[in-house]
């Protein structure tokens, strides 16, 4: 695990001084970046007196510039150090009509705006001014109301639109977007989400925009990673959902998760690990002092931010209501301390640092030729051959047949022979031509007799003699996906009567799982296909939703198949097709974005290996899990069932997976008694159309 880097901030609850000074302290205290509010109370308090006046006055008010007083954020200085914050105060969901009424709802305030025609970007967004997309001039429309309207081109249209929007709650947070985007602020905090009821609907719509209409980087939204106050304890989380749904996924739209001194159960939390966490925020009043006075957090707290530094490493550091001399320059020291604090890392985590959520497409050892530098990686793997030759240690005295890469599980085999003291005749198969080379050297070099290499394709191949024990490796994350059965059938005819196959079954597993990273990195990808192709990936930013369940196995030798079997695999693999169909509970309302697939193997008898989470062979890193992706999330109540179908399919010349998911809840319906609701994803990859395996 690399070090985790910490870029810690500091927002201060209020600002009273330029915030270039308060920058030039930050600096000085060792903070990265500070988070902002862009506007300042004599905005809020002029915005305040706007509403109590009548329509005229009120409309002057609003609709006059930001006065540079009125702002914290005055300039473009220092915008890369910046992190915006727009006001708290504005109720984008205000009860009151007037509220919103005057912000939003122009043409019902001026009924010629609505008739007029031809409304560019900026009159969509609600301002007064619009953008004549036919003439290409702006009109301020609002001084039409005094019939006294202005054209001014599109080229200052920009810069003016500050001065001319309608004022009230949602103008206050256009009109602070607008200048934080103007001075080239990249990250915005925008209002917190509303985490006690779902009266946020038109706040939804107004981000939707935003992330619409601005060239930011991001918006994040203040969220409490639980809200103890509510009776759910995922009203939190759920109001969050919505609002992704409503901003239709948009990548831009990341959390800033606040972190308060009460945490709760650990299932509540590690849903958010599924979540885009770009920035943790810790009010002061989280940390605990130690006894020599200085702020720490507690154990859990530590653990938990360890864990979301890995996902981000923006933390922000909130002073408190009322705390604005507070020096919060030994809570960022500690976070500094905390981030570098290396837990002892087993040879897994070391290997597995550099991969976690990193997408990649399965390999294919049968139809691609494997290059060196991928046999290297798999060689680094002390466990699995330490299997495998725990397995020759019993069984080493007979003829072996082994499928070879470059040759490790041949000296392991060796290996084996030699501390029982037995004598084995070892045939080493290898289809890949370059790596035969390598095989010719080390038999040449190192095995001298007791190893014959052999170059071909053990479907096909015609061995000197049948042999007590064929030795494979050509297992993949889920198992059969590198078409180990077709290859083994293949090679059923190789094995002698009472021969026995090492490994001699795998099964391959399935769970539901939630995991916004990874789908928003299946979408970076472009095109649909993408959709449809399980990829191997090291699991990170994922909440798994379930214990994985068996989907299918695969027995050598395979009982199914006639003993004088020739190349079974391509005249016939109808038997090595699958339907398996799994039923899960959703232990929480949960945002399913695939489904993450293990494999189990039995080297033989009680010799097994295993990547499933519950049953993981501990320090094994061959393996990654397999990601299947749906091309959309869905969401799925909690207690509801969800029905995973899965098709292992075959052709003559490539198999491939097919998959869906199914939902189950009961719904409330008009009577107030409950129907059983069912609902369902498309079918992934029919018939092979975007991932298929080459036989
Ligand atoms: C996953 S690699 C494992 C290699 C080696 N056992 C190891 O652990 O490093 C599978 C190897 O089997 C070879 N292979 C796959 N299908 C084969 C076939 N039908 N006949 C012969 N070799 C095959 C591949 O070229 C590759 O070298």
């Amino acid at each position: 695990m690399p070090e985790l880097t910490v870029t810690v901030g500091v927002s201060p609850y209020q600002l009273d001084r330029e915030i270039l000074i308060k920058l030039d302290q930050c600096d000085e205290s060792g903070h990265d970046f500070v988070v902002a509010p862009i506007s300042n109370p004599l905005f809020r308090q002029k915005m305040a007196d706007a509403l109590t006046k009548g329509f005229e006055d009120r409309n002057q008010l609003i609709q006059a510039p930001f006065s540079p007083q009125e702002l914290y954020l005055r300039t473009s200085d220092s915008s890369d150090r910046l992190v915006g914050l727009t006001a708290e105060w504005a109720n984008l969901d205000a009860k009151d009509p007037a509220e919103r009424y005057m912000a939003e709802k122009v043409g019902e305030y001026h009924p010629y705006l609505s008739a007029q025609k031809g409304y560019g970007k900026y009159g969509e967004r609600g301002f007064t001014g619009a953008v004549n997309v036919q003439s290409n001039s702006f009109v301020d429309v609002h001084s039409k109301v005094n019939e006294n309207a202005h054209r001014l081109t599109v080229e200052t249209c920009a810069a003016l639109l500050a001065l001319v929007m309608v004022g009230g709650c949602l103008q206050v947070f256009e009109k602070e977007l607008l200048w934080a985007s103007y001075i080239g602020i990249s990250a915005i905090i925008v209002p917190s989400l509303n985490t006690h009821s779902t009266q946020f609907i038109n706040y939804a719509r107004m981000i939707c925009r935003a992330l619409n209409d601005y060239a930011f980087h991001q918006l994040w939204v203040r969220v409490p990673l639980d809200d103890l106050t509510s009776g759910d304890k995922q009203q939190a989380w759920k109001n969050w959902m919505l609002l992704k749904q409503m901003c239709d996924y948009s990548s831009k739209l990341q959390i800033a998760l606040v972190i308060k001194s009460k945490l709760p159960d650990q299932e509540y939390i590690s849903q958010w690990f599924a979540e885009p966490i770009k920035c943790i925020v810790l009010p002061t009043t989280t940390f605990t002092t130690n006894p020599k006075g200085y702020p720490v957090l507690s154990k859990p707290h530590q653990n938990l931010v360890r864990r979301l530094l890995q996902f981000t490493s923006y933390v922000v550091i909130e002073e408190a209501e009322g705390e604005l001399t507070c020096d919060t320059g030994n809570h960022q020291k500690f976070l500094r301390y905390l981030a570098q604090m290396q837990d002892d890392m087993s040879s897994l985590e070391k290997f597995a640092a550099g991969y976690k959520d990193y997408l990649q497409s399965p390999l294919q050892p049968l139809m691609d030729h494997l290059e060196s530098a991928t046999y290297a990686t798999f060689e680094q793997d002390p466990i699995k051959y330490q299997l495998y030759e725990k397995r020759f240690w019993t069984v080493f005295q007979r003829t072996t047949n082994s499928h070879t890469g470059r040759g490790p599980l041949v000296d392991r085999s060796l290996n084996a022979a030699k501390l029982a003291c037995r004598k084995v005749k070892v045939y080493a198969l290898e289809k890949n031509p370059n790596a035969y080379v390598t095989l010719q050297r080390k038999m040449e070099s190192v095995w001298k007799d007791d190893v014959t290499v052999f170059f071909g394709d053990m479907r096909f191949w015609q061995p000197p003699e049948k042999a007590d024990i064929l030795v494979s490796e050509l297992l993949g994350s889920f198992g059969d996906n590198e078409l180990s059965p077709e290859c083994l059938d293949g090679a059923q005819r190789l094995l002698k009567d009472d021969g026995i196959s090492i490994p001699s079954s795998y099964s391959s597993y399935l769970a539901p799982l939630s995991s916004t990273k990874l789908y928003n990195q299946v979408t970076a990808l472009n095109g649909p296909a993408h959709f449809e192709t399980p990829f191997v990936v090291l699991f990170d930013a994922v909440d798994s939703l379930a214990t994985p369940q068996k989907v299918w196995d695969f027995v050598h030798p395979n009982p199914q198949l006639p003993t004088d079997a020739h190349s079974v695999a391509r005249v016939d693999n109808h038997h090595n097709t699958r339907y398996a169909t799994n039923r899960f509970t959703c232990p929480k309302t949960a945002l399913v974005h695939g489904l993450a697939g293990y494999f189990d193997a039995v080297l033989y008898k009680s010799i097994t290996l295993s990547i499933c989470p519950e049953t993981h062979t501990p320090g094994m890193f061959s393996w990654f899990p397999i990601y299947f992706p749906l091309k959309k999330p869905i969401l799925v109540p909690s207690g509801a069932i969800i029905e995973t179908h899965l098709w292992r399919l075959s052709s003559f010349s490539k198999v491939w997976y097919e998959w869906s998911i199914s939902t189950e809840f009961a719904s409330a319906n008009e009577h107030g008694s409950h129907t059983d609701m069912k609902t369902s994803t498309p079918v992934h990859n029919l018939n092979g159309s975007s991932y298929w395996i080459g036989l």
